[in-house]
């Protein structure tokens, strides 16, 4: 089976930041597979631009290497990643400073004065005031001129105020796409279809029927060479305040009108400003903190998280657990428990939603134990959406009862290659297509609840809980769902 490929118009994309880690990693691959796909027009551009000098030749060599290392050899088919690379070119320019590369940028810019033209933000938050200033200044702004933020926006409710005034400054909100990944992901994207485009979920979605929903990303990397940025990051902020938030939202809000990005926005912000907040007085009741230290993970001794900083006396954590209440009619007494760590035993991203156990039961103790239905949605690896029921056990041994699961693995359901998100989310900004992007209130709502967290564990000065890498995280948070009669969803689909 092939997707559907709609061709979008011709553009530019000027990518800031092109020599880092999220550019040969992601960007460059998602545009590779778009290109592939024959989604993107012939006369369209790719423009790498940062601060160190290069040529053209040399950064088309740059982006080859990075498609060796991260797109799989059959799908890299000489003559493609020749095209691919004819697209490509690059200009230096060192946004800290007013300098010549502004003036390269522009005339190499107006050679497609009449096409979309976008600026991906794929630097350091501290740059993203500059860079627009920069466009601004030099006159890199046309009618149909879009610019993509990557987070993080800010470090906290002040900070991240601060770079969307800066960004305000230069360009209008119709303008700015704020990216989060994880909305671009396949499953995220089914959640919406399976609450909305199905009759059957809407009815039981909310306290009446649902007992609890658990949103899960465990991560089996380390911090890797993010390590010093993520020392000052840490998982509350790293994860939380907007990956988990914007998955939360999308579970919690209510139908919107329509499917477009005003209306989504809407009800994501409705969601985040009816959470409750956590203060000093319920922090130990609702979050856990946890740090790893050295363990076993995929077969092998891995360092501490302190070991790979190359410091001791960091307090930052690389888990967290929190239970989120959201203050509504229609979620009225139904707790949220979100987990995310680094080191934890597996890779797995998942939102299970659990419902209410039957009122009463027919059967007697013969039939074995009655589990509550669940819906997991799996957003990686291998992306699944399953639905579990009781059934009978087949047989003439009388009725008993076995939890069976009712299930969708994307790779068989659909023999496609399931895009990357930034494929997806890059082709949505050329369309202008803000539906999955963050507005500025969003993302302001969210640090509002996240600030008084990261302030009272400031205050308390609570230290995170030590786990052992390669285990599901500091026993804190296995007691923050015991406590309330409930586990984590720990069974591999
Ligand atoms: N890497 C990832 O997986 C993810 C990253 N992000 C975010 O994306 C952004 C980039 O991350 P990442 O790629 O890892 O960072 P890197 O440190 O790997 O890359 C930074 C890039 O910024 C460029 N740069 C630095 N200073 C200037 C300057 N004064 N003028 C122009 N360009 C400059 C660098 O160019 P040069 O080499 O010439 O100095 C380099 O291309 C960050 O905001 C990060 O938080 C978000 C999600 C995931
Ligand atoms: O934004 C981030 O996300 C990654 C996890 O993304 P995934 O798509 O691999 O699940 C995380 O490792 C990183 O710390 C964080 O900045």
């Amino acid at each position: 089976m092939t997707s559907r490929i709609i061709a979008v118009d011709p553009f530019d994309l000027v990518v800031f930041g092109a020599t880092g880690d999220l550019a040969y990693r992601k960007l460059l691959p998602a545009l590779y597979q778009r290109h592939r796909d024959g989604q993107i027009p012939p006369v369209a551009r790719i423009i790498g631009a940062s601060r160190r000098p290069m040529s053209d030749e040399a950064y088309r060599d740059a982006t080859e290497k990075a498609l060796a290392s991260h797109v799989p050899a059959a799908e890299r088919e000489p003559e493609t990643v020749k095209s691919f690379l004819e697209r490509i070119s690059y200009v230096a320019v060192d946004a800290s400073a007013d300098g010549a590369g502004w003036a390269d940028l522009k005339a190499t810019l107006d050679e497609g004065a009449d096409r979309i033209r976008a600026f991906y933000l794929a630097v350091g938050p501290d740059l993203f005031g500059a860079i627009c200033e920069g466009i601004g200044a030099h006159g890199l702004i046309t009618e149909k001129t879009r610019v993509i933020i990557e987070k993080p926006i800010g470090k906290d409710l002040a900070s991240a105020r601060a770079v969307n005034d800066a960004i305000g400054r230069v360009f209008d909100e119709r303008q700015i796409y704020r990216i989060d990944h994880y909305l671009g992901k396949e499953t995220v994207q089914n959640l919406m279809a399976l609450r909305f485009g199905n009759a059957l979920f809407e009815p039981l979605w909310n306290a009446a029927h649902i007992d609890h929903v658990q949103i899960t990303v465990a991560e089996s990397l380390g911090v890797e060479s993010r390590a010093g940025y993520y020392d000052t990051a840490g998982a509350l902020r790293d994860m939380v305040q907007n990956h988990i938030l914007q998955l939360l939202c999308l579970v919690a809000m209510e139908p919107p009108s329509h499917f477009d990005a005003d209306a989504m926005r809407d009800e994501k912000l409705k969601v985040l400003r009816a959470l409750l907040p956590i203060t000093d007085d319920n922090l130990d009741q609702f979050t856990v903190r946890g740090q790893y230290r050295a363990g076993a993970s995929q077969g092998g001794a891995v360092p501490g998280y302190l070991e790979e900083l190359g410091r001791t006396d960091s307090t930052t954590e690389t888990f967290v657990a929190i239970k989120a209440e959201i203050e509504n009619w229609r979620w009225a007494g139904v707790p949220f428990y979100i987990r995310t760590g680094k080191r934890l035993a597996t890779r797995v991203s998942e939102i299970v939603v659990s419902f209410k156990p039957i009122p009463h039961s027919i059967f007697d103790s013969s039939a074995g134990h009655l589990t509550q239905n669940q819906l997991v949605m799996r957003l990686q690896p291998d992306e699944a959406v399953r639905l579990s029921l009781m059934i009978k056990d087949p047989g003439p041994g009388g009725m008993r009862l076995r939890n069976v699961p009712l299930d969708m693995s994307f790779a068989q359901a659909f023999k496609v290659r399931s895009p990357d998100a930034y494929e997806r989310l890059i082709m949505d900004v050329i369309r202008g297509n803000a539906t999955l992007f963050m507005r500025r209130d969003e993302v302001e709502a969210a640090w509002t609840w996240i600030d008084p967290i990261l302030g009272a564990w400031e205050r308390t000065a609570v230290p995170p809980k030590a786990y052992t890498a390669g285990t599901w995280g500091p026993s804190a948070a296995i007691a923050l769902i015991e406590r309330d009669g409930r586990t984590w969803h720990e069974e591999v689909l």
